[in-house]
């Protein structure tokens, strides 16, 4: 069993060090709780939201400070931190990077986003990722991880599920406003994938856009086995049985039925 807790987070927007502080003291209290988790998974742009016009001063630098605050909470703490995603600034461009830490406190697999989201003005202010996602080992499974708007392109879940992932994260702040887009697409993504999905979405609102919640625990059959609400900041847990996977891969074989070559 992988036990997996989400924060499902009010961003203080534009402040770094408060979001740090109330991250540094969630971790604790799911720490010192009798049941350790396995995996702790933070939302996207969890240290600066959506103040875009700020993150020329507001962005970490690409070893700054925020990386080094998660990888030592994960090595204090020997837990796994998938910490959602911040702005990096990196030779004058800012990325919007989602970073895995390792119960040892490395850094397994970073990811900037490919897909920027026009309508938060995404591509006006950040620089879509150029690298080829890739799946990452924790505790011995594989997984991945897309950010948000990502969620609406299912070539990239697919190219992770392909490649053998049994779990796939989607940190968000996806606004109120699509949220039916945001609860189906999670939903058939589990599905076609056959993978566990774990969601966590930011609530809360930010410059007149009210933000989701809902950050969701999927089974490879498509079932929704923990939600959030849509407006409170809470924690969300569950104890994943990943040979769920391998029984639903057996059962309705998708992966070796796909006929790849006649279609893209
Ligand atoms: N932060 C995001 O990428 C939001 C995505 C969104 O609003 C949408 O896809 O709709």
């Amino acid at each position: 069993m992988l036990h997996v807790v989400c924060f499902q987070m009010d961003i203080s927007p534009g402040d770094p060090e408060a979001n740090r502080q109330a991250v540094e003291a969630w971790v604790k209290e799911q720490m010192t709780n009798d049941e350790k988790p396995d995996i702790l998974v933070l939302p996207e742009m969890w240290t600066t939201a959506y103040r875009l016009k700020d993150l020329d001063k507001t962005a970490d630098a690409p070893k700054g400070e925020t990386i080094q605050f998660l990888s030592d909470l994960a090595k204090f703490y020997q837990v796994n931190i998938v910490g959602g995603s911040i702005a990096v600034k990196e030779a004058g461009e800012i990325y919007n990077r989602a970073l895995i830490f390792n119960r040892e406190g490395e850094l397994v697999y970073e990811y900037d986003k490919i897909h920027l989201v026009p309508m938060l003005d995404e591509p006006k202010y950040l620089t879509g990722g150029r690298q080829k996602v890739e799946s990452f080992t924790l505790d011995g499974h594989k997984m991945g991880m897309i950010i948000c708007y990502d969620l609406r392109f299912p070539e990239l879940a697919r190219s992770l599920a392909v490649e053998g992932i049994e779990l796939l994260f989607v940190v968000a702040e996806w606004p109120e406003a699509r949220a039916i887009h945001w609860e189906v697409l999670q939903q058939a993504r589990a599905i076609e994938n056959q993978v566990y999905l774990i969601s966590c979405n930011r609530v809360g609102e930010d410059e007149g856009t009210l933000f989701a919640g809902r950050s969701m625990f999927i089974n490879p059959w498509g079932e929704v086995i923990v939600k959030g609400t849509k407006d409170k900041q809470e924690t969300l847990r569950a104890k994943l049985d990943l040979d769920e996977v391998v029984e639903i891969r057996n059962n309705v074989p998708v992966f070796k039925s796909r006929v790849p070559h006649l279609y893209k």
